[in-house]
């Protein structure tokens, strides 16, 4: 639904431009072809000219004659009515300066150009003086293509010949070349092409899906449904039905499942892939789908969180898939959940929203029990897949020696596979060779210089590194502290040293890792990931990445290394999380119907720890009950409010007085119902050198937490250098 008339101010009228700057809204004059609100503009600010967005009318009082004028309309599509209030109520919602917000909606390189114009050839209107087998295939081409315009380069490529064919057929008249713009629509969609055949349960969540969308407005769906239940194949079918109603269908994946395994199932149904945002695309193709997005001519797009502040002209439906996954939360410079945001921008656009996982967040499970979400169910997996079967390893009645992770029977297991050619999967969520190195001469612990966060050796590179700020130095053989050579050991396990194992114990597997830092690019753990799939790897050594919605057709046992890793966090979140990560780690075996089925091991020193307890027995919701009953006695999410404060500084005694002087005053919190607590050192007490202190606010569901917040903030001006940032419900509390 687009502005059908949006307010056009005439020449050198006065009208409010919020600009990408700190000082947000400033009066300008209208420029001399005059200017339609939601334009983007270029405006003059001190000696720069910086982007802008035409608000509406000016409201200052400042002098007509001294006002500056804009100095250019850019050659984009107007933000629509509903974009903007989806702006406005997202910087009101999580806090934020709305000029940020601006930049998060304009991040797309060279707005500011004109559209450039590259040389195409199309079809001309004359015959070939002389036929040539080359020139004839270069005609066939354009011809299969149904006369489409193409670069001369890639039409010689396609059609196999050299670019002199191509130019020679231009100077007789059969090609003519012409100007087109650079920024192409994306190739149409087709949603009436058929879907697979969908099972019974999954039919019905279609219909219902479908059923939503064509009735149009706002609603959001939970899609509840196990692993390999086939979800992909249900919310498609809601994207046809929002294509076929005319509308944009937004599917935000957690970006390091934007695999090429889902644009090929995207094709597969609607004949076309769809258009990409995510942090391993060009910048012509940024700029092309941002362009694209505000014109209407995309109607799929995929990608990471930041799609969501894409200018789309009318968007029907989102799918966030995933919804659980932590990667949709941000946390730098702007605090948002992607998920969250998803709800309110198609809340003010009259668009459907599905959340899809297997074990969707606390929240969302309760705003479905609630009322306030539709929720569907697919219980079980697709075709004659089972579910895996799950057991627990009971570690302290294996024989475990000392700097070994694998035990006796997880060992046996991954054995029997490899007998039978099948896959493994060894999860370990975490990185490196070992967390800790340690001198045994004076029991020193190597730390970062400039974090409160100790090294991790990861022997690959060859080197120790922090993972709070990235900082690497070689791996020392002499302890810095005491001097003494030859002690550092390092303690505990890390992937890399899984591997080791894995090597010592089956010298023959062939054995991969899989661990977000051993991959330079996007791209390249993209192709790792799908080598594992087709390939020859016998077993997978991987951290949390192997959890999220991948198919290995032939894996079909999950050995856990450490079940116990997430348990024990004082976060209230940490039964939840551990309970999705094993969830969906163990999902990932036997997903192949007609194979065997699938095995999830688990190796734990509390088999009867509740949360191993209910994933063994698939009891579920009986989890999810507990977890909420525990939260609301609690008065926290989503029963209660929280907001995180995040204060630091080179300096301590700066970070602390300012933190204590603020607590000092915070009768808007307590006015608003809420209680502060803190300030305290935040548990990582220091990063790149900088002092954290943390405070936390709580408050009732229905307290007006940003309000209190923003007045309670208003009075006091930071001492210089102090960062200070608000996290609107908090995921991380470090
Ligand atoms: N109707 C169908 N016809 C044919 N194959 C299907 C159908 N539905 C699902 N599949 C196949 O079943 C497998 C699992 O489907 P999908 O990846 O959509 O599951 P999922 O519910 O997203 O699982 P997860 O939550 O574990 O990622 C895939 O290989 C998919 O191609
Ligand atoms: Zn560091």
């Amino acid at each position: 639904m687009n502005d059908s008339t949006p307010i056009h101010f005439p020449p050198r009228s006065r009208i409010a431009v919020l600009t990408c700057e700190p000082v947000g809204l400033l009066d300008y004059l209208a420029p001399e072809g005059g200017v339609r609100q939601g334009q983007l503009v270029l405006v003059p600010l001190g000696p720069r000219r910086v982007l802008g967005l035409v608000w509406g009318e000016g409201a200052g009082d400042f002098d007509l004659s001294k006002l500056r004028m804009v100095v250019r309309v850019l050659d984009a599509e107007p933000f629509s009515t509903q974009f903007r209030d989806f702006l406005t109520r997202a910087a009101d919602y999580t806090l934020t300066p709305p000029p940020l917000m601006l930049r998060m909606a304009t991040r797309a390189p060279d707005l500011s150009q004109p559209p450039a114009a590259r040389r195409v050839v199309v079809p001309g209107n004359k015959a070939p003086q002389r036929m040539t087998e080359a020139r004839q295939r270069v005609l066939d081409v354009i011809e299969q293509y149904g006369g489409a315009s193409f670069a001369p380069s890639e039409l010689a490529q396609l059609a196999g010949v050299g670019a002199s064919v191509v130019k020679g057929l231009v100077s007789q008249g059969a090609l003519a070349e012409i100007q087109a713009p650079r920024d192409m629509p994306y190739a149409r969609l087709d949603p009436s092409l058929p879907g697979k055949p969908l099972a019974a349960d999954q039919q019905s969540a279609a219909d219902a899906l479908r059923a939503a969308i064509a009735k149009g407005g706002y609603g959001t769906t939970l899609l509840r449904g196990v692993t390999g239940s086939g979800k992909t194949e249900v919310y498609l079918e809601a994207v046809a039905e929002c294509l076929a109603q005319g509308r944009q269908a937004l599917v935000l994946l957690p970006e390091i499942a934007l695999s090429a395994e889902f644009l090929d199932r995207v094709e597969a149904r609607f004949g076309a892939r769809p258009g990409e945002w995510h942090s391993g695309i060009t910048r012509t193709e940024r700029r092309r789908l941002w362009h694209m997005a505000g014109r209407g001519d995309v109607g799929m797009v995929v990608g990471a969180r930041s799609a969501l502040f894409l200018p789309f002209r009318d968007l029907g439906l989102i799918v966030v898939d995933e919804e659980h996954d932590s990667s949709y939360k941000q946390e730098d410079v702007v605090f948002y959940s992607a998920r969250d945001m998803s709800v309110l921008r198609a809340s003010v656009s009259g668009a459907h929203v599905v959340l899809a996982s297997a074990t969707p967040s606390l929240e969302s499970w309760v705003n479905a029990a609630s009322g306030k979400y539709a929720r569907l169910d697919l219980r079980s997996r697709y075709g004659e897949a089972e579910l895996p079967e799950m057991a627990a390893i009971d570690l302290r009645s294996e024989d475990l020696p000392s700097g070994r992770w694998i035990s006796p029977t997880l060992a046996g297991a991954v054995k029997a596979r490899l007998e039978r050619g099948e896959q493994s999967l060894l999860f370990l969520n975490r990185r490196g060779f070992a967390p800790v190195t340690v001198c045994r001469a004076c029991g020193e612990q190597i730390a970062c210089h400039q974090c409160d966060a100790r090294m991790v050796e990861h022997r690959f590179q060859n080197r120790l590194v922090c993972h709070q700020c990235g900082e690497t130095r070689p791996i020392p053989t002499v302890c810095p502290s005491c001097q003494i050579e030859g002690k550092l050991a390092p303690i505990g396990p890390g992937v890399e040293r899984i591997a080791d194992e894995v090597g010592a114990l089956f010298p023959d597997a062939k054995a991969t890792v899989l661990s977000s830092d051993l991959f330079h690019s996007a791209r390249a753990l993209k192709e790792a990931i799908a080598e594992i799939s087709e390939g020859d790897t016998d077993i997978i050594i991987g951290t949390q990445i192997v959890a999220k919605g991948h198919n290995f057709p032939r894996l079909t046992l999950v050995g856990v290394i450490d079940s116990d890793l997430g348990l024990q966090g004082a976060d209230m979140r940490a039964a939840e999380r551990s309970f999705q990560l094993m969830r969906q780690v163990a999902g990932r075996a036997g997903r192949q119907s007609g194979k065997a089925p699938g095995v999830a091991l688990l190796q734990t020193h509390q088999p009867d720890h509740a949360v191993i307890r209910a994933i063994l027995s698939g009891q579920d919701e009986a989890f999810w009950d507990a977890e909420a009953g525990a939260r609301q006695a609690a008065g926290m999410p989503p029963f209660g409010r929280l907001a995180g404060i995040i204060l630091s500084h080179p300096d301590l005694e700066v970070v602390a007085g300012f933190a204590r002087q603020l607590a000092a005053n915070a009768g808007p919190l307590v006015n608003a119902g809420a209680q502060l607590w803190g300030p305290a050192p935040a548990p990582i007490a220091r990063v790149r050198g900088r002092h954290r202190m943390r405070m936390l606010v709580h408050a009732p569901r229905q307290a007006p937490v940003q309000a209190a917040i923003a007045d309670w903030l208003a009075p006091h001006r930071p001492p210089a250098n102090l960062r200070l940032s608000v996290d609107i419900d908090p995921q991380s509390f470090l």
